[in-house]
């Protein structure tokens, strides 16, 4: 089941999803929650600092599993998902970074790199509960479209399309790497409960078709809608081709 929860704005959405987290840590303090970097994420991070600054949540027994990671990037460098996670969440809360997990993009070994995190997210049970965004395009994670849905973890190479999308955060185009070690859409579908967040116009397709599309790997969002227990928290103008 996939259930919309429409959103004022960004920060709206932000506390919406981070009163979802928050809500599932309490429930249940050693939850494995399933990560994702992105812009769209980042108010709901920042949401969840501060509740933790307050004391209304902790985080010392919750285990984390990223998505994604970019290929040849080490765990320092600014550009990589591990540097973002620490930067953003994970240096400003009480986790033990033992328990935060990204896959090993600095690990030039690709098969080894993905096999070797597909069995930490597998010992670990999968999340409790996913966060996701969504590319342009419907990809979550790395997964990209194509003429299958995959598996486990494994090496993408990124499309145009992402690729321009993601220079944003890069001062060249050219210094967005060309591959990255992703989750697999089937691991993601293992996952207990799924939140989904997306904002702005730009969004909007992929949105719908993620909702209301054939399902198709065309569109890996659109998987979800097999998914039972799905959350979509989204602004107006993302949900604005949902009417
Ligand atoms: N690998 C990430 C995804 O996990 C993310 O959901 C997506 C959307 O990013 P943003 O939230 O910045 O629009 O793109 C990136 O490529």
């Amino acid at each position: 089941m996939l259930k919309i929860v429409s959103a004022r704005d960004y920060d709206d959405m932000s506390r919406k999803a981070a009163n979802i987290i928050s809500a599932q840590v309490i429930l249940k303090p050693d939850t494995v929650l399933g990560l994702a970097t992105g812009s769209t994420p980042i108010g709901a991070y920042h949401q969840l600092i501060d509740w933790y600054k307050k004391g209304d949540v902790g985080f010392s027994q919750v285990r984390t599993y990223n998505l994604d990671e970019y290929r040849g990037l080490s765990h320092d460098d600014p550009q990589s998902y591990h540097y973002f996670m620490r930067d953003n969440f994970f240096d400003h809360i009480n986790i033990d970074l033992n328990n935060t997990h990204v896959p090993d993009g600095a690990n030039p070994d690709a098969e080894a790199a993905c096999a070797e995190y597909d069995k930490m997210v597998a010992d670990a049970g999968y999340p409790d509960l996913q966060l996701l965004g969504i590319g342009n395009n419907g990809h979550i994670g790395f997964n990209e479209p194509d003429d299958h849905f995959s598996k486990g973890t494994h090496c993408v190479d990124l499309t145009e399309s992402t690729i321009k999308a993601n220079s944003r955060l890069f001062e060249r185009e050219e210094d967005v790497p060309r591959q990255a070690y992703t989750m697999g859409v089937q691991t993601i579908m293992y996952a207990r409960m799924i939140l989904v967040v997306a904002n702005g116009a730009a969004k909007a397709q992929a949105v719908h078709d993620m909702c209301f599309g054939p399902v198709t790997p065309q569109c890996p969002a659109s998987i979800l809608q097999l998914h039972p227990n799905v959350v979509l928290v989204a602004d107006k103008e993302a949900l604005s081709l949902c009417e």
